[in-house]
C-alpha cells in the first residue's frame, strides 16, 4: 500500500510526514507516467506541478478557499489529491475524467473553461466576492509563464494591483514559470521572469553577508541595524525592480517549485500578507521523465499514447495540420511578402516548417490571438500578407480584431483555423464550433473549408492571393480523407455526386462534404436522386446554390460547425431574399457545450454521420412524397 492510497482528499495532505510527502510525490509522478501513457494528455504540464500542488493543497484549505488553473490542463496532480486518482483509465474518454477542472466532477472544481490568460480575472472576481460577503476566505490563482502572456491577465494585473498595499483581497497568485508554453515563452515579459528568475535577489546577498559577518568580533546590533538601512539600496542595486512590484504587487521569489517545503513556506507567507502577492515558483515541464524532459519540441506538453520506456509517441499519421505545414513553406517561397504568425503554438498549427525556413518573417506574439489579429492588420497595412495560425476555437477571443481591424480596413489577412469543427478530447471550450457562425457577420470577409488535403493545398493558394479583404481557410483536428474529386463544376462550386432526379441537393461543408458523398451513395441506393456540391468558398454564398436549389425538391446544408448563424442558416436565409421556396433541412452541431469524447464518437452522438444523415434525408424525402410540408429547422 502506497501513501497515494491513502489519499481520499486534500486533508489527508496535512498528516503526512515530509519523507511521505516526497514517497507521494514519486509515487503521483509514476502515476501520470503510467496512466497518460496509455490515454494521451498532458504530462509534461502536470509533472511539473506536483510539489506545487501538493503544498497549495496543504497550504489552502480547498474548497472553502478556491484554487483556480489558469487553462486547466495542469489539474490532473490536483485531482488526484481530491480523491479522482480512480478515474484516470477513463481520462479524456467519453464519460470519463475531463482533463480539465470540471464543476460535475468536484466541489474542489471551478474553472472548466480551457482558453489561456483568464485565472487572474476569475480570482479577482472571487476574492472581491468574499471580500463583500465578509467571508474568510482565500483564492490562489495558479497561471503559467505563457498564459501571463496572455492580455487578460494583465488587465486583471491592473485592478488587483489597483488598491496596492491597502488591499484586503485574500488573493495570492502563482506564476507557474516553467519558462515555456508549447516552446519556449517568447516576449519581454518571459525575458523579465527570467530576470528575476536568474538575478541574485538582495535577500540572499544580504543573508551571505550576515553569515560572512557572524562571529566576527566587535560586529554588533549597530552594524545589522545599517545593514538593513543600506537593504533599499542593496534591492535596486542588485535586483531589478520586478514588474510585480513596480506596479504595487508584493512578490516573494523566485521559490524552487520542486522544492515542496520552500514552496509551503512561500505560500504560507504570501497567505498571511491578506492582501494579493505574486509567488514566483520556477518549475519544469517533465520533470521527473527523461523523455518528456528532453523533448526537443515541447517537453511533452500533450502527447498521445506513448511507449513508456522509449517515449515514443504511437505513430499518428498525416494530419491536415501536416498538409498546412508543407503547403505553406511552397507558397512563402514563392511570396517573399507572406509572412505567418502564430499565438505560442508554432508546432501544434504546423508553422513551424516556415519558420525553419523563413525566421525572419515568422512571428510567435505569445498566447495573444487578440494582439495578433490587429498585429496582422499593421502587417498588412505595411503591405504584407500574414497568415494567422490559430485554432478556431481561439479565434472566439479575437472576433472584435477582425471585424473591426481587419476587415473593416479591407486589409488581406488570411486566418488558417486548424481544428475546426468537433476536436473532442479537450472538452466544450475547444471544439471549434462557432468560427463559420461569428465570422458570417463579417462584412467582405471570405470564407473556405476544404474537404480534402487537395482542396486545402487550392484554397490556401486562392486565399492569400486575396489583399483586400480577410480570407478564412479552416480545417478539422485529425487526418483528411483521401481526396475526393469533383464530377463537375457549378459557379464555383465543386459538384461530387449528380445522380438520378434533382430530389435532394446536399451542401457538404468542408470534411463533410465527403460524408455527404457516403450518404448518396445510400440514398440512391433507395432510389432517391441527389446531387452533392461542395461551396469550396462558403462566404459568400455562391449563387450557383440558388440555381440548384430551384431545380431541387429539398436542400440540406451539413456542416461541422455550430447550427445556428453556420453555413445552412445562411443558406437558408439567401434562398429566401431569393423567394425559392425549396425547403431546406440543417444539419450541424448542436448549439450546445459538448462533453469530452472522442471526435469519432461525438460526430456519432449528435448524427453526423453517413448513416443517421441518410436516415433523416430519407424521412424528409417520404414527407415530401406524403405531400407533407418540411418546418424550416435553424
Ligand atoms: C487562448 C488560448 N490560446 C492557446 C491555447 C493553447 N494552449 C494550451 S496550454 C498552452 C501553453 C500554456 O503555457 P503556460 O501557461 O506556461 O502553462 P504550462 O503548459 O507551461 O504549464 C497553450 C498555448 C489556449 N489554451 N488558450
Ligand atoms: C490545453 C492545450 O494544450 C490545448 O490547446 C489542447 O491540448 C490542444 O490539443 P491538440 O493539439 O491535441 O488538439
Ligand atoms: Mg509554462
Amino acid at each position: 500500500m502506497g501513501v497515494l492510497d491513502r489519499i481520499t482528499g486534500p486533508r489527508d495532505l496535512r498528516d503526512l510526514t515530509d519523507a511521505e510527502l516526497d514517497e507521494l510525490a514519486a509515487e503521483i509522478r509514476d502515476f501520470l507516467v503510467r496512466k497518460v501513457s496509455r490515454t494521451g494528455g498532458h504530462l509534461g504540464p502536470n509533472l511539473g506541478v506536483v510539489e506545487l500542488t501538493l503544498a497549495l493543497h496543504r497550504v489552502f484549505d480547498s474548497p472553502r478557499d478556491r484554487i483556480v488553473f489558469d487553462t486547466g490542463h495542469q489539474s490532473y496532480v490536483h485531482k488526484i489529491v481530491t480523491g479522482r486518482a480512480a478515474g484516470f483509465d477513463q481520462l479524456r474518454q467519453e464519460g470519463g475524467l475531463s482533463g480539465y477542472p470540471s464543476q460535475a466532477e468536484s466541489d474542489h472544481d471551478i474553472v472548466e473553461n480551457s482558453h489561456a490568460s483568464t485565472s487572474l480575472s476569475y480570482a479577482d472576481g472571487l476574492a472581491k466576492a468574499y471580500t463583500v460577503r465578509g467571508e474568510d476566505r482565500h483564492v490562489a490563482a495558479v497561471i503559467g509563464d505563457g498564459a501571463l502572456t496572455g492580455g487578460m491577465a494583465w488587465e486583471a494585473l491592473n485592478n488587483i494591483a489597483a488598491d496596492g498595499a491597502t488591499s484586503d483581497r485574500r488573493l495570492v497568485i502563482v506564476v507557474n514559470d516553467n519558462g515555456r508554453s508549447y516552446t519556449p515563452t517568447v516576449g519581454g515579459l518571459a525575458n523579465h521572469l527570467t530576470t528575476l528568475r536568474t538575478s541574485p535577489r538582495y535577500e540572499q546577498v544580504l543573508d551571505l553577508v550576515k553569515k560572512r559577518l557572524n562571529g566576527v568580533r566587535g560586529v554588533g546590533p549597530a552594524v545589522y541595524d545599517a545593514l538593513h538601512a543600506m537593504k533599499k539600496g542593496m534591492k535596486d542595486a542588485l535586483a531589478p525592480q520586478g514588474l510585480f512590484e513596480d506596479l504595487g504587487l508584493k512578490y516573494v521569489g523566485p521559490i524552487d517549485g520542486h522544492d515542496r517545503t520552500a514552496v509551503e513556506q512561500a505560500l504560507t507567507q504570501a497567505k498571511k500578507f491578506n492582501g494579493p502577492v505574486i509567488v514566483h515558483v520556477m518549475t519544469r515541464k517533465g520533470f521527473g521523465y527523461d523523455p518528456a524532459e528532453q523533448h526537443e519540441a515541447d517537453q511533452f506538453h500533450g502527447p498521445g499514447p506513448f511507449n513508456i520506456e522509449t517515449g515514443e509517441e504511437n505513430p499518428k499519421g498525416q494530419i491536415w495540420t501536416d498538409v498546412f505545414a508543407d503547403e505553406i513553406v511552397q507558397i512563402g517561397a514563392e511570396r517573399q511578402d507572406l509572412v505567418a504568425i502564430t499565438a505560442a503554438m508554432m508546432h501544434p498549427v504546423g508553422l513551424h516548417k516556415f519558420a525553419a525556413r523563413f525566421p525572419a518573417r515568422t512571428f510567435d506574439v505569445g498566447i495573444a490571438e487578440q494582439h495578433a489579429t490587429t498585429s496582422a492588420a499593421g502587417l498588412a497595412m505595411g503591405g504584407l500578407h500574414p497568415v494567422v495560425a490559430v485554432y478556431a476555437t481561439f479565434l472566439n477571443r479575437a472576433f472584435d480584431q477582425v471585424l473591426l481591424d481587419v476587415a473593416l480596413h479591407r486589409c488581406g489577412v488570411t486566418f488558417v483555423l486548424d481544428r475546426s469543427g468537433v476536436t473532442g478530447d479537450d472538452g466544450a471550450s475547444h471544439n471549434g464550433m462557432w468560427d463559420m457562425s461569428i465570422l458570417q457577420v463579417v462584412p467582405g470577409l471570405r470564407l473556405a473549408a476544404p474537404r480534402d488535403a487537395a482542396r486545402l493545398r487550392e484554397l490556401l493558394r486562392e486565399a492569400v492571393q486575396v489583399d483586400d479583404a480577410p480570407t478564412v481557410v479552416r480545417f478539422p483536428k485529425g487526418p483528411p480523407s483521401a481526396d475526393v474529386e469533383a464530377v463537375g463544376r457549378a459557379g464555383g462550386c465543386d459538384v461530387l455526386v449528380r445522380k438520378g432526379a434533382r430530389d435532394v441537393l446536399i451542401v457538404g461543408i468542408g470534411s463533410m462534404a465527403v460524408t455527404a458523398v457516403e450518404v448518396a451513395e445510400r440514398l440512391v441506393a433507395q432510389g432517391i436522386g441527389v446531387t452533392v456540391v461542395d461551396p469550396r468558398w462558403v462566404k459568400p454564398v455562391d449563387p450557383a446554390l440558388l440555381d440548384l436549389a430551384r431545380e431541387h425538391r429539398l436542400v440540406v446544408s451539413v456542416e461541422d460547425n455550430g447550427i445556428v448563424g453556420g453555413c445552412g442558416s445562411v443558406l437558408l436565409q439567401t434562398l429566401n431574399a431569393a423567394r425559392i421556396e425549396t425547403p431546406v433541412r440543417l444539419h450541424g452541431i448542436p448549439q450546445e457545450f459538448l462533453d469530452h469524447a472522442k471526435r469519432g464518437v461525438i460526430l456519432e452522438r449528435i448524427g453526423l454521420t453517413a448513416q443517421t444523415l441518410a436516415r433523416s434525408i430519407v424521412e424528409d424525402v417520404t414527407a415530401l412524397d406524403a405531400g407533407e410540408s418540411l418546418l424550416h429547422v435553424e
